[in-house]
């Protein structure tokens, strides 16, 4: 699937940009502050129905607007063309599929789906739980449809539990254990499957970017999984009750990379940590296309400047392989790396909140000047 056409109204610095990328490779340039990350914003704006870099969402819309308006047209592998919006203005959040109202974020994440990789996101290794929380269930909801419902239950009852706990409600705890239980021992199943699916694909394209050997991923379920969730439930009763939220479950997941059983954040180097990052949210992207599910877009913000020339070529080389739309930004043409072997590509220029589309040949003719 990809991006056939893409229109901004009023994201940060863009007033108005029409786009007809790539089926594959964009390429998006410009001086620092032209507004290249806010055409990825507005991309993922039409996927999530959130920005990547603000939780306030109104502080994406342009200063001088009430609102702001992003249109794509989608065009399926089976030719199907759908269309995507998203309105944002003071009160909240419209969301259309094919010219009719939608109510839930998901259905925008399974229409499109994005995966996001920005400067923030070499942290996925060495930060807290959470990015890794992320990470596994972005690949378990767009991989099985069903995992949405167990895991928006298991929410629900962990909220519920965590009320009651402030309360000291203890009687009613028991039912509130045993569903939690149920849900809970759900999303922690489908995580592990998904981890173990994806090793495989994570290590053929790991091999291609470092020289890195014996490695493992780890899930940890959020508690000792050689006991039952609500054993461990009740055993931590007491502790629950003196801080009030539940301690064990899969609120508290986490995976591990490790190399030779070390744990890889504690001595690759950053360079290394940087690929292992990419290679792990690439490889979420290829075991998609490989089960035949929706691929959606991958966009790169600034990400490939922080990597030797070398690997961006790598990186570049190994995208345009993929059957995916990419969208990469940087401030120069030559930081892309080496665009020779990339067949079809298109590159954009954005400057002061204008984006214009470069022409190949004079593109191609600038950089063999480089
Ligand atoms: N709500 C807004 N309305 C108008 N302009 C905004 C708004 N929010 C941010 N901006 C401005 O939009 C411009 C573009 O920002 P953006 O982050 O897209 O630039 P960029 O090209 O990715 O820059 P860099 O290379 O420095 O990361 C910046 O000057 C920023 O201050």
């Amino acid at each position: 699937m990809s991006l056939q056409k893409l229109d901004i109204y009023h994201v940060r610095n863009l007033q108005q940009a029409s786009l007809y990328p790539a089926t594959k490779i964009n390429l998006i340039y410009g001086n620092n502050a032209s507004g290249k990350s806010s055409i990825l914003e507005a991309i993922y704006l039409l996927g999530r129905a959130s920005s990547f870099r603000s939780t306030t969402i109104k502080n994406v819309i342009h200063f001088a607007h009430n609102e702001l308006i992003v249109s794509g047209k989608v065009r399926f592998t089976n030719a199907h063309v759908s269309t995507l919006g998203i309105r944002i203005d003071g009160k909240g959040i419209q969301i259309r599929i094919d010219e009719e109202t939608r109510y839930s974020r998901s259905e925008l994440a399974y229409a499109l789906p994005i995966q996001m990789i920005h400067p923030k996101s070499y942290q996925l290794l060495d930060a807290g739980p959470q990015l890794r929380r992320e990470f596994i269930d972005w690949g378990v909801f767009n991989q099985h449809p069903d995992f949405l419902n167990n895991w928006r239950n298991f929410k629900r009852i962990l909220n519920h539990r965590n009320a009651l706990l402030k309360t000291r409600s203890v009687k009613e705890l028991n039912v509130w254990n045993h569903e939690l239980q149920q849900y809970g021992t759900i999303v922690a199943e489908y995580r592990m499957q998904y981890l173990t699916e994806l090793m495989p694909v994570f290590l053929q394209i790991m091999h291609k970017f470092t020289a890195l050997e014996n490695i493992e991923l780890k899930l940890l379920p959020g508690w000792d999984a050689d006991f039952l969730l609500l054993d461990k439930l009740t055993e931590d009763l007491e502790k629950d009750l003196r801080y009030g939220f539940t301690h064990s479950g899969p609120h508290r997941a986490d995976f591990q990379l490790l190399i030779e059983s070390r744990k890889a954040k504690d001595f690759v180097s950053r360079g290394q940590l940087k690929l292992l990052m990419l290679s792990l949210k690439l490889a979420q992207v290829q075991h998609l296309l490989n089960n035949g599910s929706k691929s959606g877009c991958i966009l790169i913000d600034d990400a490939v400047a922080e990597l030797d020339f070398s690997s961006r070529t790598k990186l570049l080389d190994f995208l345009a392989d993929m059957d995916v739309q990419v969208f990469i930004t940087a401030t120069e043409q030559n930081e892309f790396g080496d665009l020779s072997n990339l067949g079809e590509y298109k590159m954009f220029h954005v400057e002061h909140g204008v984006v214009s589309e470069v022409d190949q040949n004079v593109s191609r003719e600038t950089l063999n000047k480089v």
